[in-house]
């Protein structure tokens, strides 16, 4: 029997929502991670440090007796943001970052960024004060296909940016293409990526081939084996740049499976087991507590959690529910399509 010990993970990009969903998914991770990035795309977003503060306060009572998790709260960018509230929001040391997402790009981005220029000052003031941006790195422009988005996006929007705000300390986020692996690991000490550990198992033959999968639609969306190939690599390289953000993201089924359907992969459940069984199958186990526990707090400048977590490889496949049940609906568990055996104790 093998068994691996970790110093308690984080999880570094992280949709919670609000109310009943929130009730319902927070357990999930909580019952494994320490500390998560709380992505402030609700509606209405998180636009302020009032925003955030409230959204906190909702997170801590969310959470079950006798659990304890740590929310770091992120502002939603939008062209309207104050740089002082920015200032002030670092200053309580509540808020740990800012994240830009395009207009557009993704769920609950219409009040995101349309035009760098506009926030500039806010940009330049998290340069000074070290805040990180984390970035949903997608063009929107419709001319350009789905599947070169996040590669145009670096070279069109990304690198001139820290070209012109070299201090401005950048988190590419849910990166899925070799582009984005080599963009982040020439970046220097500004700059980190997260991958998820969906994008870590499924390639864009999983959504498409054989009949069209909900579950497996998430943005960026998958992409070829290749990039998944590269991504693995990057994650399993032992290189402080990449570290886990899961971007679970919580749909309920009727709005996944659905003409229309939401884009987002619910893993708060399983995936420590996921990514033990990647991390062995690239034979790096020993560097799995570099990318779950290690790089995102030596990133954000925070301490290594003090707590532990234990896997243990058994025979028997562990098991999980097909779906959580939360008020508004249930919510499918990401599904890895092969047996794990990586059981995190309890
Ligand atoms: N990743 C997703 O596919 N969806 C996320 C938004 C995001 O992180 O882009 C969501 O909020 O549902
Ligand atoms: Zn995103
Ligand atoms: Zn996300």
């Amino acid at each position: 029997m093998q068994r691996i010990t970790l110093p308690r993970p984080d999880d570094w990009h992280l949709h919670l929502r609000d109310g009943a969903m929130l009730r319902a998914v927070l357990p999930e991770t909580a019952r494994h991670f320490a500390r998560a990035i709380v992505m402030p795309n609700l509606v209405p977003p998180v636009v302020t440090l009032d925003d955030a503060l409230a959204y906190r306060d909702r997170i801590l009572a969310a959470l079950p007796e006798g659990m304890s998790f740590q929310p770091l709260m992120t502002l939603y960018l939008t062209e309207g943001t104050d740089p002082a509230d920015v200032e002030r929001a670092a200053a309580s040391g509540l808020v740990k970052a800012v994240k830009l997402y395009p207009a557009g790009a993704t769920t609950n981005s219409q009040s995101g960024v349309r035009d760098l220029t506009r926030v500039m000052p806010v940009l330049e003031t998290m340069a000074r004060i070290g805040l990180p941006l984390c970035t949903h790195g997608e063009v929107t422009d419709p001319q350009v296909d789905i599947f070169d988005r996040e590669a145009v996006f670096i070279d069109t929007v990304l690198a001139p940016l820290r070209r012109r705000l070299p201090e401005l300390r950048v988190v590419m986020e849910h990166i899925t293409t070799e582009e984005g692996v080599a963009y982040a690991a020439g970046g220097g000490e500004n700059l980190a990526a997260t991958i998820t550990t969906h994008h870590l198992i499924i390639n864009r033959n999983h959504i498409l081939a054989g009949g069209i999968r909900p579950h497996y639609y998430c943005l960026p969306v998958a992409k070829r084996e290749k990039h998944r190939l590269a991504l693995r690599r990057a994650a399993t390289s032992g290189n402080p740049r990449y570290f886990l953000g899961t971007d679970s993201a919580p749909h309920v089924d009727a709005l996944k499976e659905h003409a229309c359907g939401c884009a987002g992969c619910f893993t708060a459940t399983n995936t420590l087991s996921l990514l033990a069984h990647v991390f062995e199958e690239e034979g790096a186990l020993d560097r799995l507590e570099g990318f779950t526990s290690r790089h995102g707090p030596a990133f954000y400048r925070l301490p290594v959690n003090a707590g532990t977590i234990a896997l243990e490889k058994r025979a028997e496949p562990c098991t999980w529910p097909e779906k959580i049940h939360a008020e508004p609906g249930p919510v499918t568990v990401f599904n890895p399509g092969f047996p794990v055996h990586w059981h995190v104790l309890p």
